[in-house]
Order: C-alpha cells, then sequence, then structure tokens
C-alpha cells in the first residue's frame, strides 16, 4: 500500500521548517474563512505561494492583519498583505474592502448565483484549477479560521475534506487542526512537538470503519472497529515523533496546537 506522510512544517518558521526530518515537500496555498485569524496567521501567509480570501474573510484580513504589526502604518500592513484571489457569494465582505483590494490588483470571483455550495468549497474549487494536473499531489491547502466558531459552518467545513477527498486540505483554528486520511494509504506522521499535540483523536466520518490499527498513541488501535454510536478515539494521547494510521475508511485526524 502507498505510503502518504504528513507533516505540519508550515507552523514552524520557514528557517526551521526547511530543515525538518520528515520528506514531506508541499506546495501551500491558503484560504482565509471569515473569523479571527489565528496568532499564525502572518506565518502561514509566508509559507503560502497562493492565498485566497473566503468572501468575509476579506474583511478579517483588511482589519486584523495591521493588529499583528502595531508599530507599523496599517495601510503599509494591508498592501503587503494583499490577498490574490477574493471569491464566495459576497455577502460578508464589506464594500470598502472589496474596492481597497479590487484597487491592488486582487482578482475579485462573485458566485453569487451558487448557493448550494459554501464559499469554502468555492475557494479549493478556484485553487485545485489554478494548479497542474501533474503537481496536484504536492499541493496543501490550509483554511484558517475553519473551526472554533458556527456548528453549521464547521461541518460544512469538514464536508468539503470528503467532497475533496484526494487533495490535502487542513483546517486550522488557534486550537487544533483537522485533516482527511484517505484509506488506501497507510499513513506516517510526523509530530512537530514544539507547536502541535499530545492530545489527538481518529474519528471515521460518514460511514463506520471496520478496521483501524495505529502506531505511536497512548490508545493504538489494533484492528479495531469505529463508528459514531460506538467507538471513536478521542482524547487520545501521542506518545513519539511519529505515528502511523491504516485503515479501511477515511478518518479524520486532529491534533491540538499548542499555546506558545
Ligand atoms: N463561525 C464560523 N465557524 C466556522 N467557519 C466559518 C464561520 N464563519 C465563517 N466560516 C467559514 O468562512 C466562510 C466565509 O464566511 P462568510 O461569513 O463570508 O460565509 P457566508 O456564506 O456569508 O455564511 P452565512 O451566510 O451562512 O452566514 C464560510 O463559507 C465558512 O467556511
Ligand atoms: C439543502 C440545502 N441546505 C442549505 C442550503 C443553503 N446553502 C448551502 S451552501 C450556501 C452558500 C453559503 O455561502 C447556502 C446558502 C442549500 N442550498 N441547500
Amino acid at each position: 500500500m502507498e505510503l502518504m506522510c504528513h507533516c505540519s512544517t508550515f507552523l514552524l518558521p520557514p528557517e526551521t521548517s526547511s530543515s525538518s526530518s520528515s520528506s514531506v515537500s508541499l506546495a501551500y496555498a491558503l484560504v482565509i474563512l471569515n473569523q479571527n485569524l489565528p496568532k499564525f496567521a502572518p506565518l502561514l501567509w509566508d509559507h503560502a505561494h497562493t492565498r485566497v480570501c473566503a468572501d468575509g474573510g476579506a474583511n478579517r484580513v483588511y482589519d486584523e492583519m495591521p493588529l499583528f504589526f502595531p508599530h507599523q502604518n496599517p495601510s503599509h500592513v494591508r498592501t503587503r498583505y494583499k490577498p490574490d484571489a477574493i471569491k464566495g457569494d459576497m455577502d460578508s465582505i464589506r464594500t470598502e474592502v472589496l474596492d481597497f483590494y479590487a484597487n491592488l490588483g486582487t482578482k475579485i470571483i462573485d458566485e453569487s448565483q451558487d448557493q448550494d455550495t459554501t464559499d469554502l468549497h468555492k475557494c479549493v474549487a478556484y485553487i485545485r484549477d489554478l494548479i497542474p494536473n501533474t503537481d496536484k499531489s504536492e499541493l496543501c491547502i490550509l483554511a484558517v479560521g475553519a473551526l472554533g466558531g458556527r456548528f453549521d459552518h464547521e461541518i460544512g467545513n469538514i464536508n468539503v475534506l470528503c467532497r475533496f477527498s484526494n487533495t490535502r486540505i487542513i483546517l486550522l483554528s488557534d486550537d487544533c487542526l483537522i485533516q482527511l486520511l484517505p484509506k488506501n494509504y497507510s499513513h506516517k506522521i510526523f509530530i512537530q512537538s514544539s507547536v502541535e499535540g499530545p492530545h489527538c483523536g481518529l474519528v471515521p466520518i460518514g460511514m463506520p470503519s471496520g478496521s483501524s490499527t495505529t502506531t505511536g498513541l497512548q490508545w493504538d488501535l489494533k484492528d479495531t472497529e469505529m463508528r459514531f454510536g460506538g467507538l471513536v478515539s478521542t482524547s487520545n494521547i501521542v506518545k513519539g515523533d511519529i505515528v502511523t494510521v491504516q485503515s479501511d475508511s477515511d478518518l479524520l485526524w486532529t491534533i491540538s496546537i499548542k499555546k506558545l
């Protein structure tokens, strides 16, 4: 079975992330959703080659990026942190924000006619279409502001992981991250213990999983069945630098992010 490696080096400063022990080399794209920016937003911005705001996410970049740099002129900060694109149904972005970024050359994509997919879905589809097919396996989309808010939005965001299960997407808040571990791969997760862990979880999504096996956790699964209404692995603990996971179903992997 093919191996898929994972490593949260995007949470490390650029100089340390490139010398990480894992051999995962990915091209990051950042999606900013409409919630408070996490404290590591400027760091993720620097790691990413493409930055897209989902509708009201643009208000957050406009209002909150200058707060990370209190000694700098807010309009200089806003010019430096210019999104490549703003996409969504445009019912949350303020006109002054839209005009500001449109004048700087940000691409504005109004899809107000589509009321059946979320703004995150629209942004993921946009980013996937930018990348040539040959490079799609190296793409990793980081979505900030995805968790810890309205439960319908959180579930909608998790549903995007399932709808684009062959794309690496990581949902982030200040407190944790969530990603999908697709079946048909064996997964090797390199834990960045300076910034993440030890609390973690593995949860089947959409259907029961007949058999999951892990190493590196306090409560390892050994050919274990998981289902909602039965056993799911929450409040688990990472024990070492590497966690391995193999399952006959897609699983959600979540790990806490440390408060520095
Ligand atoms: N409270 C929240 N919790 C989690 N994700 C959120 C939250 N608010 C917004 N998002 C994410 O940010 C995206 C853009 O947010 P925005 O408020 O512009 O969406 P919206 O479509 O106007 O939402 P709605 O009309 O349902 O309030 C959403 O599609 C969602 O993915
Ligand atoms: C069955 C069903 N439930 C809810 C919505 C509403 N909805 C889902 S995504 C979206 C866009 C949000 O920016 C909206 C309004 C729908 N269309 N179909």
